[in-house]
């Protein structure tokens, strides 16, 4: 996929200037910079839940997009949270399930599970979509180190099996660099790619 952005505004005050960003199957992006700087609303553009903006946003592939927040349906048991939004059967749930270590969880509530839990089961519901680009805004945050940890190196497994490409939103290289994701970093105001950030791959 492909953004060629002019500009984004919120009530005519200038967030993002002009910027290019590219990303496709099996590349790997990392959005970094400062809080308030226009991360998220970069991603939201990118992933299409925001059209308000002036500019060209290009490209056929699947997306999936996991926020920091779960965002997972209450009232549903944790399988149904997989199989219900995406339309994977329950075999494969529970087998992606098991592979982000939530053997046994298949039949609690959301609620029932505890926050790194609840962004495993998170992490699972968007690989059983089949992304070619899975998108993530913070998804490490507010974990433990350990915890964040496990879940990098989870969500690193299921790309290099699945051969999706990523765009993550972080404020922490460090979370770019043990994902493999190539930094750009947003400065200015409005935002626009720092000097030394690549414009992105492919
Ligand atoms: N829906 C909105 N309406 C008005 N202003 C908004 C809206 N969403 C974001 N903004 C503003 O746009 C700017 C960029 O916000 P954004 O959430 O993209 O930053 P961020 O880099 O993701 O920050 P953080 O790292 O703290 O999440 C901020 O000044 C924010 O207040």
């Amino acid at each position: 996929m492909r953004l060629d952005l002019a500009g984004k505004s919120f009530a005519g005050r200038p967030v993002l200037g002009a910027l290019r960003l590219a990303v496709g199957r099996g590349q790997r992006l990392a959005i970094l910079g400062p809080s308030g700087i226009g991360k998220s609303t970069l991603l939201r553009i990118l992933a299409g839940l925001d059209g308000d903006f002036q500019g060209r946003l290009e490209g056929r592939e699947r997306l999936a997009v996991v926020f920091q927040e779960p965002t997972l349906l209450p009232w549903r048991r944790a399988v149904a949270n997989i199989t219900l939004p995406t339309g994977c059967d329950q075999a494969q749930a529970r087998a992606l399930m098991a592979e982000a270590g939530l053997t046994g969880h298949e039949n609690k509530f959301p609620r029932q599970l505890s926050l790194g839990q609840q962004r495993r089961l998170s992490l699972a519901r968007a690989f059983a979509a089949r992304p070619d680009i899975l998108l993530m805004d913070e998804p490490f945050a507010s974990l433990d180190p350990g915890t964040a940890g496990r879940m990098m190196d989870l969500t690193a497994r299921l790309l290099d099996r699945s051969g999706a490409g990523l765009v993550l939103v972080t404020h922490d290289a460090a979370e770019a660099a043990r994902l493999g994701a190539a930094p750009v970093r947003l400065a200015g105001s409005p935002a626009v790619l720092a000097a030394n950030g690549v414009s992105g791959l492919g």
